[in-house]
């Protein structure tokens, strides 16, 4: 078999693709992607959802005028003109860096085709082609998992992957799943009408998120739309142009929802498993992430393999843009200096659920700071700050958002900030700023000015009750 050889090998062209920069202009690229360019991001992922997201906010606006006395009516959503806006956007970006990539860099093969590993620098395109190359990187993404019941094939069973794309906005939308995704889902079609009832197997929704946010948002993801926790789904059989969803209780018990379509959240998987890896010899975590070290190495038997990187859902435990962007920022230094590797930083990863309300989070919850308490010699402190405490809370008559705080007494820094409520994901800038560059909680309370009456006073205010004053200049 012919084997065309490469510097540079990537397997993926989502956070992949960004690693192609002009140091490769007299080398020879190859980018392998068996889905569509741009990978989940851009396609399926963060960027259409969020152009759902924003609409929903406004649209939902219209109950939350009422409360302040302004009357105004949510009309019609054009959901057919919103999708055909949403991805006219995004399929020309894809389909434009799929071009550039194509055509007009001599450099770069574009393998529009799925790859897996056939020696530990070697490659095999479903179509037979054979790839070596000097460097390879993985970034080949997570995929949707789906129970394995009966219907779940039928096409009114939809993921992330499909439902944006739906022709119509259905009048019925069952959820299942209790995580980001489902969050953000549930939020989008109930704001925009749609009668959605949202199951989850586990108690409380988000449950990965500090405890407080865990209950809060569940009480207020009821208030909104139908939640029933304790349930998975069971089976789903077509009625009509819609389905009959039977769903499982935790105590045994069984009901059946008629629903026009059913979105399976029940959380994504690496697609480490589509590469034959252990041809390869490449190790595997426990979960099925690739094993990195921190230059984002390929580990093998432990050991790092040279010019073998992996990065983003395919090998961290977070599955968030923002860190893939950073790991393929890392990995790109790398595979340019060899002699002078980075190392990622994940000390503190932020993330934020852009349902309703909002939810941002970075560092510990106050669960996981208790529990390093002994052994970091943490002097573990909290406080909760309720938006409706600050002048622009007021304003926004809110009842529901707040800020919570997780510190150590001890060395004055924090450890963790977790926020519920209107622009969360922009609240929390500030604290991640303040925790990756070892701010300290007295410093940033008062150290700087905070405007009025913004509503970061509630920032502000969460860090002054957190009780903790070590600044002995402080005013
Ligand atoms: C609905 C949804 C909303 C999200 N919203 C956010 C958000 O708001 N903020 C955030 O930070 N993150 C969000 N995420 C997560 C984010 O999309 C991912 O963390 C990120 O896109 C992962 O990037 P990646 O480069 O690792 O993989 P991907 O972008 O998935 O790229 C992997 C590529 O590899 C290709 N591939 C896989 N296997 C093979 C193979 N064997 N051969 C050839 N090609 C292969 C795939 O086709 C794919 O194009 C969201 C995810 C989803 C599903
Ligand atoms: N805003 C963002 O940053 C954003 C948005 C969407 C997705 N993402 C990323 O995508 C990843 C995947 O999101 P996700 O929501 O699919 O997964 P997830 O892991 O966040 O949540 C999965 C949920 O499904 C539940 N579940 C699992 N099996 C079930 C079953 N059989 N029946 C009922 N419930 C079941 C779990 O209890 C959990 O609540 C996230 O980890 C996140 O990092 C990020």
């Amino acid at each position: 078999m012919a084997v065309t050889y490469y510097d540079l090998a990537i397997i993926g062209s989502g956070s992949g693709n960004s690693l192609i920069t002009p140091f490769w202009d007299n080398r020879k690229v190859a980018i392998i992607d068996g889905g569509t360019f741009g990978g989940t991001c851009l396609n399926v992922g963060c960027i259409p959802t969020k152009m759902y997201a924003y609409p929903a906010q406004l649209a939902s606006a219209a109950k939350e005028a009422a409360g302040l006395g302004v009357e105004l009516t949510l009309g019609k959503v054009h959901w057919r003109d919103m999708r055909d806006r949403i991805f006219g956007r995004i399929d020309a970006i894809s389909d434009g860096g799929r071009r550039y990539r194509e055509e007009e860099l001599d450099n770069v093969t574009l393998y529009p085709e799925r790859v897996r590993f056939t020696g530990p620098k070697a490659l095999v395109t479903d179509s037979g082609q054979a790839i070596e190359a000097g460097q390879i990187v993985i970034a080949a993404g997570s995929r949707a998992v789906l129970p394995d019941i009966p219907g779940i094939d039928l096409p009114q069973v939809h993921t992330s992957d499909t439902v944006m794309r739906l022709p119509d906005l259905p009048d019925r939308v069952l959820i299942v799943g209790g995580g980001f995704v489902a969050a953000e889902f549930a939020a989008v079609f109930s704001s925009f009408g749609s009668q959605v009832i949202q199951i989850n197997r586990s108690a409380p929704l988000l449950k990965s998120a500090d405890a407080l946010v865990s209950e809060r948002f569940t009480a207020a993801a009821a208030s909104r739309w139908d939640v029933r926790l304790g349930w998975t789904l069971a089976s789903v059989r077509e009625d009509g142009t819609g389905v009959k969803a039977v769903i499982q209780g935790a105590e045994g018990g069984q009901e059946t929802i008629e629903t026009d379509i059913v979105l399976v959240a029940t959380g994504r998987v690496p697609n480490s498993d589509t590469l034959d890896l252990q041809t390869a010899g490449y190790d595997l975590e426990a979960d099925g992430r690739i094993a990195v070290d921190k230059c984002q190495r390929v580990l093998r038997q432990g050991e790092p393999a040279d010019g073998v990187f992996a990065l983003g859902d395919v090998s961290n435990p977070y599955q968030l843009k923002h860190v893939a962007n950073h790991e393929a920022r890392v990995v790109m230094h790398n595979l340019e200096h060899p002699e002078d590797f980075r190392s990622s930083d994940h000390r503190f990863v932020p993330s934020a659920v852009f349902t309703q309300p909002q939810i941002a989070r970075v560092g510990l919850t106050e669960a996981e700071a208790r529990q390093e308490a002994e052994l970091k010699g943490y002097d573990v402190v909290t406080t909760v700050q309720e938006y409706g405490t600050t002048a622009y809370g007021w304003a926004m008559e809110d009842s529901t958002g707040f800020v919570k705080l997780v510190a150590d007494r001890r060395s004055g820094q924090l450890l963790g900030a977790h926020i519920m409520g209107h622009e969360a994901s922009l609240l929390i800038q500030p604290l991640i700023q303040a925790l990756s560059f070892g701010l300290d909680v007295a410093s940033m309370a008062r150290g700087q000015y905070w405007i009025h009456p913004a509503l970061a006073e509630v920032v502000e205010n969460a860090l002054l009750s957190l009780g903790i004053d070590d600044r002995p200049d402080r005013a």
